[in-house]
């Protein structure tokens, strides 16, 4: 079965006001199979955020190949690649990043209006769904400001979820949450993501956190990485 995500030898630079150029990513391989819930691990600055923006679409590789679902992004004009990404896949950022003046309803149900890909008679049931699988139905009417960390990631979950995203992506999704709301948060996105045709990507700097995932890989200098086992990761 062709993979989820296929990366083939992808960089990724910046040019520096030096006018030197840096490398950030270095030819990364790397593929991801329907129903995989997969850690990338690396220390601060080792491009993992930047990894992760081109899984998500947002840039393009500047050499190499980026394939979600079949379509690779160098092939998508700016347009193409917002209307992919809001269609096909879901992210979980650290700081939840909920739209402070809507409420849980609204701020869940805008990635429906962006993605066209379901009817807009669908919208409620689907928002109310996926705040169902994440237990913040009772706050549908709430603002963000009046929810805990905890609570704003859920509804996040929820908002990543609701167009049904081949892909889910998660950037630090535990870092601003203390231990026992952040291991509540990650069985949450074991149990929405990486089931049947879709799959979990976890950045993050947090060993612990890849114990949880099948598939664990070291972002380095040299590439991606992949570990034998995550309980043997000792960043
Ligand atoms: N536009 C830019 N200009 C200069 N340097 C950049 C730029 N974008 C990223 N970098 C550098 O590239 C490296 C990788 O950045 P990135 O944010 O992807 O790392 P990260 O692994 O997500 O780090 P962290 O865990 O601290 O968030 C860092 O050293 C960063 O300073």
């Amino acid at each position: 079965m062709m993979p989820l995500i296929s990366v083939d030898g992808a960089s990724s630079h910046v040019m520096l006001a030096s006018g030197e150029q840096l490398t950030i990513l270095d030819g990364i391989d790397f593929q991801v199979r329907a129903g995989q819930k997969v850690a990338i691990l690396g220390r601060s600055g080792s491009g993992k955020t930047t990894l992760m923006t081109l899984l998500g679409m947002m840039n393009k590789p500047d050499s190499g190949t980026v394939e979600i679902a079949g379509q690779q992004s160098g092939q998508l004009s700016d347009t193409g690649l917002s209307r992919f990404r809001s269609a096909n896949i879901g992210f979980v950022f650290q700081n939840y990043s909920l739209i402070p003046h809507l409420d849980v309803f609204h701020n869940v149900e805008m990635p429906l209006v962006y993605a066209k890909k379901f009817h807009r008679r669908e919208y409620k049931a689907r928002v109310r769904a996926a705040l169902d699988a994440v237990g913040m139905m009772d706050r549908i009417s709430e603002m963000p400001a009046k929810l805990s960390g905890g609570e704003q990631q859920r509804v996040a979950i929820a908002r990543a979820i609701v167009t049904e995203p081949k892909v889910l992506l998660a950037d630090e999704p535990t870092g601003a949450l203390d231990t026992v709301t952040a291991e509540k948060i990650l069985d949450l996105l074991c149990t929405i993501g990486g089931q049947e045709d879709s799959c979990l990507v976890v950045v993050t700097h947090d060993p612990e956190v890849a114990r949880d995932l099948d598939v664990s890989y070291e972002l380095t200098p040299g590439g991606l990485r992949p570990l034998a086992a995550a309980a043997e990761v000792a960043l």
